[in-house]
């Protein structure tokens, strides 16, 4: 619970009242406003006039802004420092807030909510504070996002100060009220600003489109409302949880409350009574509420007495004391000001009035009135809360629910002597503590899952909020569409990627599954197909689908380039990016300085089954038939001969890039070709020195095969002429054996024949090794000959290898010539990357090997930090 607070401020004498003669009768001490009351004053005091001579109002701040030079004055700077940093704390604490100036005309409303140049109000200061953010406010810092509206309600009609129609008759907005956000204006622009300049542009645009009039005491006076709303939404880690709390601060300069008089025109009578009806609604708005509230107060306060005494009343609700003195209706829908700001007072909001008055005795009716109203505020007794997440505050609420559960289970552990009623509470109660705990487990879950998923897709999509300057960038590397929205009430931006291979577009009650879901008029079921072939984006709408690019009606297939405006259906608008295209856009914007439409608007139209056909004649986007439509025939023609130059200018560099690349293939081809050469020869000549090398050793192995044989024939012989001699001594050596020793003869024996048998054993072993060694040297040989055909093998595939790239050299150059000769026929929206498909295509022929060697040198052209797209 908390009372409007109410400020006071007294401006100084304006050059009208010095001139009557400037009597101040308003003074202020501390929190006291004090007026001079002038009836009783002109008069002779007597016992019979009961009238006070000074009436006291007392207030939550009184300025004295009068002089200057007098030590109590307040300065702008003074009166941020207390309201400006409350509205701020708020704010930052996720209260809605509302501050609003109210005063006679010219008391200073709109000095104090907005200033001038020299003197910065209210207004700036709380914008800058949220842009300047030092955390003074709070312990934590967050990122935020800042959107501002301007408003006025002029004549009991809403208008946007910051669209204006282009019409003379200027449109107004209807004010309708959402089921739980409550009364709001459909249609009024949101303005989403990164920095305190923005801020500034927005408040001196709005500020130039309010109405305003002289009236008798103020040449400028504001003849409306206006309303400045800010809807201030942070992004923060409650509980560890993920969290937005979302506050909106209403800035509220009130129109002077001047009686309409009958010397003005009708328009100004209308006006002044417009005016005051929804002062006066206000007024009557704030001392209902004032009433209501104070009823609250005392109903309460009865009832702790009556607690206090009795503790059996205590369970009756505040509701049943005041049941028997219902609260009072309030009319917040008799004005469109007290409907708007329904919420502001009385409401969940923190509100602060400021009541502006001259300290001037020509004013004391207005002045007292208005210090009247502000006192009346003071009573209304708000419920502001703060706008947390739904989620994380029902995880909070849960948790304080389980702890209260808790303390009350111990506390029947505790109190209760009866063990069945205390083991049956005991039951309920645990059960409750453990179906809330789950409960909180499974929203922390679901409520982390749902962030954790964000976060994936924040991650995949590059999403980067910007905290200090509280813009959110979203940045995704393919190629996607980014749906446009017309209405003004849709807030979400929404990112289609389109990933290599195909998206499908249609309505969800098509037979095929889609990619990208669409409904409305004029959407087919099965609407259009969008291609993505190594970065070359084509949409193909299906027969009879109705689908425009650049605002051409499109058919048949249609390559989509950077920034192209693509609308499906009647409705379902798109813009197509193209990151890596807007790269080498940019890049090239860079280089030659030349204009980005010339290539990103363009439409290229190719038949996909037969030829590349070159593009129609350059199509200017919307924006810049718009501008075409304002500028003379001759400006039109100027700047169809400076695009043509531009384009010419374009073509040049190209042709001389493409050029320099078939220079640069010649060489290549040159040097590939000597290596072919250089390659045959080597093969021609290892296969001679190889076959050289064979011959010699199968000469030489021939050769000692002969010798082999030839020496075998010959030990044969000897061991067939040995045979005769060794029976002839065996013969004798027996006759003597019988005359000599037993023993003698069986050593005799034994040596003769060993003699016979070493020989041939010998005989046998050197044939074994002649085997060896000629097995050995076939055997080597044969490893000759298999190295030989290796490396025969190897140079042939190199040789392969080499007329390969040479056939590739000599096709990507024949290409080159053939796109130089093609872009002299091509005048208009030529693109690197309408090049690029052409050859890919082309490359089909030539099979995936060549195609990326192809792709690749072709992406030489482009600067070399520039992504190539696959
Ligand atoms: N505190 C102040 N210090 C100096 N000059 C002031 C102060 N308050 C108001 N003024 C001057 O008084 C004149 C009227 O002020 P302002 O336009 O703010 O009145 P207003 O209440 O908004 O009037 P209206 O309701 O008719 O628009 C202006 O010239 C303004 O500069």
């Amino acid at each position: 619970m908390a009372n409007v607070k109410v400020a006071v401020r007294v401006r100084p004498l304006s050059k009208r009242e010095n001139a009557e003669g400037g009597r101040i009768i308003v003074e202020v001490d501390e929190k006291v406003a004090k007026v001079r009351n002038i009836k009783v004053d002109n008069r002779l005091e007597g016992p019979w006039d009961t009238r006070e001579k000074i009436v006291a109002f007392g207030f939550d701040f009184c300025y004295w802004s009068v002089d200057p030079e007098d030590p109590k004055y307040a300065s702008q700077e003074v009166v941020f420092q207390d309201l400006g940093t409350s509205v701020l704390s708020g704010a930052f604490k996720g209260y809605n807030i509302c501050l609003f100036a109210y005063g006679q005309t010219g008391s200073g409303k709109t000095y104090t909510m907005m200033g001038t140049p020299a003197s910065i109000g209210l207004t700036p200061r709380i914008c800058e504070g949220l842009f300047s953010r030092e955390d003074d406010y709070s312990e934590q810092p967050a990122s935020c996002r800042i959107e501002v509206s301007f408003l006025e309600i002029y004549n009991e009609r809403v208008r946007d100060l910051l669209k204006q129609s282009n019409q003379k008759k200027p449109y107004t907005l209807r004010v309708r009220e959402h089921p739980e956000a409550g009364p709001y204006v459909q249609g009024l622009s949101q303005h989403l600003i990164t920095d305190y300049k923005q801020v500034i542009g927005l408040l001196e645009e709005g500020i130039a489109n309010r109405i305003t009039a002289a009236t008798h005491v103020h040449d400028a006076s504001s003849r409306s409302h206006a309303i400045f709303t800010i809807q201030y939404t942070q992004a923060i880690l409650e509980n560890n949880l993920p969290s937005e709390i979302a506050s909106k601060i209403n800035l509220v300069d009130l129109a002077g409350s001047e009686r309409a008089d009958p010397s003005y025109c009708k328009d100004r009578i209308t006006e002044g009574a417009n005016i005051n009806k929804s002062l006066v609604t206000l007024g009557i708005v704030i001392s209902t509420l004032a009433q209501n509230s104070q009823m609250f107060s005392s109903c309460q306060s009865i009832n702790s007495i009556t607690s206090e005494g009795d503790n059996h009343v205590s369970s009756h609700s505040p509701g049943s004391v005041s049941g028997t003195r219902r609260q009072a209706y309030i009319p917040y829908r008799d004005s469109i000001l007290t409907w708007l700001l329904k919420d502001s007072l009385g409401g969940n909001s923190k509100t602060i009035m400021i009541a502006t008055i001259s300290p001037a005795s020509s004013s004391y009716n207005e002045t007292m009135s208005t210090l009247r109203y502000a006192s009346n505020a003071k009573n209304i007794i708000n419920k502001p809360r703060v706008n947390e997440d739904a989620n994380v505050k029902l995880i909070r609420e849960l948790r304080e629910e389980i702890d209260r559960l808790k303390t009350m289970l111990m506390s029947f552990e505790l109190r209760n002597s009866s063990p069945s009623w205390s083991d049956d509470r005991d039951g309920n109660l645990t059960e409750l503590v453990l179906q809330n705990e789950m409960k909180i487990e499974q929203l922390t879950k679901d409520w982390s899952d749902k962030w954790t998923d964000r976060k994936v897709i924040m991650e995949e999509y590059s999403v980067d909020i910007n905290k200090e300057k509280a813009g959110v960038t979203i940045d995704s590397n393919l190629p996607h569409l980014m749906a446009v929205n017309d209405d003004i009430l849709s807030t979400g931006v929404v990112l289609y990627h389109l990933r290599e291979g195909t998206t499908k577009i249609g309505r969800c009650d098509s037979d095929q599954e889609q990619d990208i879901v669409l409904q409305g008029q004029w959407i087919e079921r099965n609407h259009c197909i969008i291609d993505n072939k190594c970065g070359i984006v084509t949409l193909r709408p299906v027969q009879g689908a109705y689908c425009t690019v650049n605002g051409q009606e499109v058919t048949g297939a249609c390559r989509l380039s950077q920034g192209g405006l693509v609308v499906l259906g009647k409705a379902h608008k798109f813009r197509f990016n193209h990151p890596a295209e807007a790269a080498i856009l940019r890049q090239r914007r860079l280089i030659s300085e030349t204009s980005p439409i010339l290539s990103s608007k363009s439409l290229e139209w190719l038949d996909l089954d037969g030829d590349f056909t070159p593009s129609p004649p350059y199509i200017f986007s919307p924006l810049e038939k718009e501008s075409q439509k304002h500028i003379g025939h001759e400006e039109c023609k100027h700047s169809a001969e400076m695009m043509s130059r531009e384009i010419d200018a374009v073509h040049e560099e190209y042709k001389q890039k493409l050029r320099d690349q078939e220079a640069f293939h010649r060489e290549h081809i040159q040097q590939q070709q000597l290596y072919v050469e250089d390659l045959k020869q080597q093969i021609l000549a290892g296969q001679i020195k190889s076959e050289r090398e064979l011959e010699y050793d199968q000469a030489l192995i021939n050769q000692q095969i002969r010798e082999n044989q030839q020496w075998l024939i010959d030990e044969k012989k000897r061991l067939a002429s040995l045979q005769p001699q060794q029976r002839e001594f065996a013969v004798q050596t027996e006759s003597k054996s019988y005359a000599e020793a037993e023993v003698q003869n069986t050593v005799d024996l034994e040596i003769c024949p060993s003699l016979v048998e070493q020989n041939r054993k010998r005989l046998v072993q050197l044939e074994l090794l002649r085997r060896y060694s000629l097995k050995k040297a076939e055997r080597n040989i044969r490893r000759k000959k298999v190295k030989f055909q290796l490396e025969r093998i190897v140079k042939k595939q190199k040789l392969l290898e080499a007329k390969k790239n040479l056939e590739q050299l000599e096709a990507s150059c024949w290409l080159s010539e053939d796109n130089l000769k093609q872009s002299q026929v091509l005048n208009q929206n030529t693109t690197i990357t309408s090049w690029d498909y052409k050859l890919q295509r082309r490359s089909k022929s030539l099979g995936s090997s060549s195609l990326q060697h192809r792709r690749h040198s072709f992406c030489n052209l482009y600067p070399p930090h520039v992504p190539i797209y696959r």
